[in-house]
């Protein structure tokens, strides 16, 4: 029997492992890159949120618009909407590579996460771990109960990354919550099978073990204030709370060396023998 299956399936980082693998700059660029570009993407279903931005950022994307396509008007933006890519073409078109669920390459380990195409290059962003985020003093009892998809942070934050049950319901509440109008300040899309942030998928990585080493890892990150208020409609996380005004914690996950097409991911759970 592996290790893991005779222990709790707690993720923690360990002490030893704060050093960021890669910079927070570095996982702010790719963020922001992938979200722009789905959103240009997805522009003609985001009418509402379009009339709300102010003049110099709607500037701003005619320009990236006009970089991708050599189109500057609303109207080549509608165009190519009629055209619009699956999410995880925008993430091969913007990072080189893209990764989907499927059935594990491991033996009864249900679904894993694989690069579908492309090369992962090492210190990429390949993933990030979706779901609700309870303070440590939170109540997560009864949604943890039998439930192998709870992440720890260092400082004791848990991410409830199931997309089942009461998980589930209590991330809907909470997304439904935090809604400012047309602007949504995250996403419930990862509950579903049609997710459209296409790094939403995190939580399906499977453990490491001797045979299979771990080629990711977990880095924390925290969403900076400033982020555009029409891409948070990406993030894959909210907060259990909305009593604490603290940023967003996320969690992504970064290649530790280049992952080639068909290779599974693997990062380490560092399981805390109970
Ligand atoms: C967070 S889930 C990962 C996604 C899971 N494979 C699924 O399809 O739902 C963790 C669970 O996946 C399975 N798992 C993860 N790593 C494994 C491994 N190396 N060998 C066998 N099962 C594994 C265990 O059942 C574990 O409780």
């Amino acid at each position: 029997m592996e290790t893991f299956a005779i222990c709790r399936t707690l993720r923690y980082v360990p002490e030893e492992s704060k050093d960021k693998v890669i910079s927070d700059e570095d996982v702010l660029g790719t963020l922001l890159q992938v979200f722009q570009a789905l959103f240009l993407n997805d522009l003609s279903k985001q009418s509402d949120i379009w009339t709300l931005l102010p003049e110099p950022v709607k500037a701003k994307y005619r320009d990236l618009l006009a970089l991708q396509h050599q189109r500057v008007n609303l109207l080549g933006i509608r165009h190519r909407q009629q055209n619009a890519f699956k999410p995880e073409e925008i993430l091969y078109k913007t990072l080189g590579f893209s990764v989907a669920r499927a059935t594990s390459s491991l033996i009864s380990a249900g679904r894993g996460v694989f690069v579908t195409k492309g090369l992962v290059p090492k210190g990429a962003v390949v993933s990030m771990y979706p779901g609700t985020i309870y303070q440590k003093y939170e109540p997560i009892f009864f949604q943890s109960i039998g439930n192998p998809f709870i992440f720890r942070c260092l400082d004791g934050t848990l991410i409830d990354g199931n997309d089942k049950g009461i998980s589930k319901v209590v991330y809907r509440s909470c997304s439904g919550r935090d809604r400012l109008g047309p602007l949504k300040m995250n996403d419930i899309t990862w509950l579903t099978s049609e997710t459209q942030n296409p790094l939403a998928i995190g939580q399906y990585v499977n453990n490491c073990s001797n045979e299979r080493a771990a080629n990711v890892c977990y880095q924390e990150f925290e969403v900076p204030a400033g982020f555009p208020v029409e891409l948070k409609q990406y993030f894959p996380n909210i907060a259990y709370s909305s009593e604490k005004q603290s940023p967003l914690r996320c969690v992504v996950l970064v290649a530790l060396r280049d992952i080639k097409q068909g290779e599974e991911l693997f990062s380490n759970y560092y399981t805390v023998v109970s």
